[in-house]
């Protein structure tokens, strides 16, 4: 029996990182593919119907455990995302531009309510900051110190000139991370400097690992410092359609430490009393993840009414 990562899949083919170092291709066993559950159809009892099909394939990020020369089965998951297709994803680097495109502190927090909501670690990743001025500097750091006291890393880098690549270097040590952000963050130009040669643009990965040319471009994990950068970014535009209006204020961590006196009290702006509004008003509570939360559940309602015309 073998053990080891699956770094990508293509065209069925697995290629999987040994622990001995080495890289092996391998197929999964036909119980691993799609599996289809029937159910028997009530007015033709002899007619079967497909009720569901359930994926059960591995994917890359999964450890799978190798048996006469086949995956077959795979790791319990930690968590898994879906664009990418990534299994065991322990952290994203949040790429935001601290100037053009603008900063803004509504799509810092749209990204990490998702994040969390996927049950993964943010690290904030402020990239160009040769473009800020001191004070700019300084007054968007001390707003940002608010996330470090969340919990959440914090890093500044300008990687035109090599600025904090080695601390960004340090926290993808050992972990599997994926990069995300707005469009034109930076984030191509960041792993350039983290890794040089490493492109998420081009496909010099994709024929390092032996796809041809003109394959349609899969995911891959790329092993560096004992862990593993994914070669395609995640989301880089999103909503809040997958989030219930009910789990919106545990997703502001920040939040779960005031009780608000209200029972079923949804914590948006106008209600008098609300312990949450009363943090912001005593600047416990940073007045912009108020507003954030305010706007996304309003994006919520707004969403839910249109796709249930109530
Ligand atoms: N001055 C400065 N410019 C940067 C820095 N990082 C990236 N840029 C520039 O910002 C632009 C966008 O950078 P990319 O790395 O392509 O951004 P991206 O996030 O990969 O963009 P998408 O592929 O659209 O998602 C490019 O013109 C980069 O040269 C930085 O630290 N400082
Ligand atoms: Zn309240």
């Amino acid at each position: 029996m073998q053990k080891g990562r699956i770094l990508n899949l293509c065209g069925g083919v697995y290629k999987v990182l040994l622990e001995d170092g080495s890289i092996i291709s391998v197929k999964a066993r036909g119980k691993l593919r799609y599996e289809k559950k029937y159910m028997v159809n009530e007015k033709s009892l002899s007619k079967k119907e497909v009720l569901t099909t359930v994926k059960n394939t591995p994917k890359v990020g999964d450890v799978g455990v190798i048996e006469n020369g086949m995956i077959d089965h795979y790791l319990e998951r930690k968590n898994e995302m879906v664009r990418p297709d990534i299994a065991n994803v322990d952290q994203i680097l949040l790429v935001f531009a601290a100037k053009e495109p603008d900063f803004s502190f509504y799509l810092l927090d749209l990204f990490l309510v998702n994040i969390l909501k996927q049950n993964i670690t943010p690290v904030i990743v402020i990239s160009k900051i040769d473009k800020l001025n001191d004070n700019e500097f300084f007054e968007l750091k001390s707003k940002l110190s608010y996330y470090e006291n969340m919990g959440y890393k914090v890093l500044y880098v300008d990687s035109k000139h090599n600025k904090g690549i080695d601390d960004v270097r340090e926290v993808l040590r050992g972990k599997i991370t994926v990069l995300s952000g707005q469009t034109g963050a930076g984030k191509s130009t960041l792993i350039n400097a983290v890794v040089p040669g490493f492109s998420l643009k081009t496909q010099e990965i994709s024929q390092a690992l032996g796809r041809g040319k003109h394959t349609t471009r899969e995911t891959s994990l790329y092993p560096y410092l004992g862990g593993f950068i994914g070669d395609t970014p995640g989301f880089s535009k999103l909503d809040v359609l997958g989030i219930s209006k009910d789990e919106l204020a545990s997703l502001f961590i920040d939040f779960n430490g005031y009780t608000c006196k209200f029972r079923d009290c949804n914590h948006t702006e106008g209600i008098k009393g609300c312990g949450i509004h009363l943090a912001v008003d005593s600047n416990k509570i940073l007045r912009s993840r108020y507003e954030s939360y305010n706007k996304m559940y309003k994006e919520i309602l707004k969403k839910w009414k249109y796709l249930y015309q109530y």
